[in-house]
């Protein structure tokens, strides 16, 4: 369950008038996220999902949803936020930051078939694209930096082997973060969690990305490394499918075609974006925040993929490389 803010439909009668979406019919409260407190809300309009953020601030909104508002107007698949007639997206409701997206149709895709990795790869090239002029910068806040922070605060709470694997994987993404190579690498916005409970499709047809909460600049590379992390493996050994995997590629790479910079570098990315959630899962599991509600993510799912990443070569990025491996 996850409604932390109630939000009855008298107050949203209170509240929406200034967002032209006619009157307020209906409101049910989301319980799957565990974040924010969700809602589905029906207007004379039609169906929309109101968001009061919990955690973020009113400073720190206007990345997500403007970026969201960026995308949406390019024709990038996500949810788009609803301005009130003074054009503003973000607005007070019982004291917190509230939002109004579009509602996305369909549901998650939680056994994805190589055609829903096609759809996700051809989307994500579509989003870093359309994402290259928008404005306002924020760093990816899981990146390097907090994973420094985070690496000595979890260690002691691992057992040896974890404990060599997590030094030794710092250290070599330490200096792939410093190499030349890296530093070619394009950036730019990323979704930087885009997991399966992330995207909507109906049937085949994907409807849209959503929880941009994570989002940051980062490679566009990293973004699709963690994408593949979770879209493309076999969810017991943490191993590459390669149908699912090379469906993910050659859709991507039709729409933003790979460089030779980003072949060198994929194996390390698929490490880094392992190492990601391995990391964030390692700290809400040991260290969990007071109000948590939830059972957390198994941090051993990451563990176990980050080894597969380390022990084994990486698929070619694109087709033509596809005989070297
Ligand atoms: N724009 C949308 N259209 C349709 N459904 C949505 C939309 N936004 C959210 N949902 C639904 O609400 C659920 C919770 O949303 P979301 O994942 O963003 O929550 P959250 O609180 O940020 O949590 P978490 O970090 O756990 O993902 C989603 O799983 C989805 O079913
Ligand atoms: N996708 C993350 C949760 C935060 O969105 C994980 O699976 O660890």
């Amino acid at each position: 369950m996850a409604v932390f803010t109630p939000v009855t439909l008298d107050d949203l009668t209170q509240w929406i008038p200034p967002f032209s979406l006619g009157k307020a019919l209906a409101i049910r409260g989301i319980s799957s996220g565990i974040e924010n407190s969700n809602f589905f809300i029906d207007t004379e309009r039609g169906e929309y999902v109101l968001t009061v953020f919990e955690n973020l601030s009113f400073e720190q909104l206007p990345f997500y949803l403007e970026l969201m508002r960026h995308l949406a107007q390019r024709g990038v698949l996500v949810p788009e936020p609803i301005a009130n007639q003074q054009g503003r997206i973000i607005n007070p409701l019982h004291g917190k930051p509230a939002a109004i997206v579009t509602k996305l149709e369909g549901d998650c895709q939680l056994a994805p078939a190589a055609v829903h990795c096609a759809e996700v790869g051809a989307m994500l090239a579509k989003m870093h694209l359309a994402a290259q002029d928008f404005t306002i910068r924020q760093p990816n806040l899981r990146g390097l930096s907090w994973w420094r922070e985070t690496t000595p605060v979890v260690l002691p709470y691992l057992p040896q082997d974890g404990q060599q694997l997590l030094r030794s994987e710092m250290a070599f993404q330490e200096s792939f973060a410093a190499s030349q190579a890296y530093g070619e690498l394009p950036s730019g916005p990323v979704h930087a969690d885009l997991f399966r409970n992330n995207v909507m499709f109906d049937g085949e047809r994907l409807t849209g990305f959503f929880d941009f909460y994570f989002a940051g600049c980062d490679t566009w590379l990293f973004d699709l490394a963690v994408t593949v992390n979770d879209w493309c493996i076999d969810p017991a050994s943490g191993e590459l499918d390669a149908a699912r995997t090379r469906a993910m590629l050659d859709a991507y790479h039709a729409v933003r075609p790979f460089s030779a910079a980003e072949q060198g570098a994929w194996q390390a990315m698929l490490r880094a974006g392992a190492l990601r959630f391995w990391l964030s899962r390692l700290y809400d599991f040991y260290l969990p925040r007071a109000a948590e509600m939830l059972t957390p993510h198994d941090p051993a799912h990451f563990e176990r993929i980050l080894r597969q990443r380390v022990a084994h070569p990486a698929p070619a990025l694109y087709s033509s490389l596809k005989a070297l491996y």
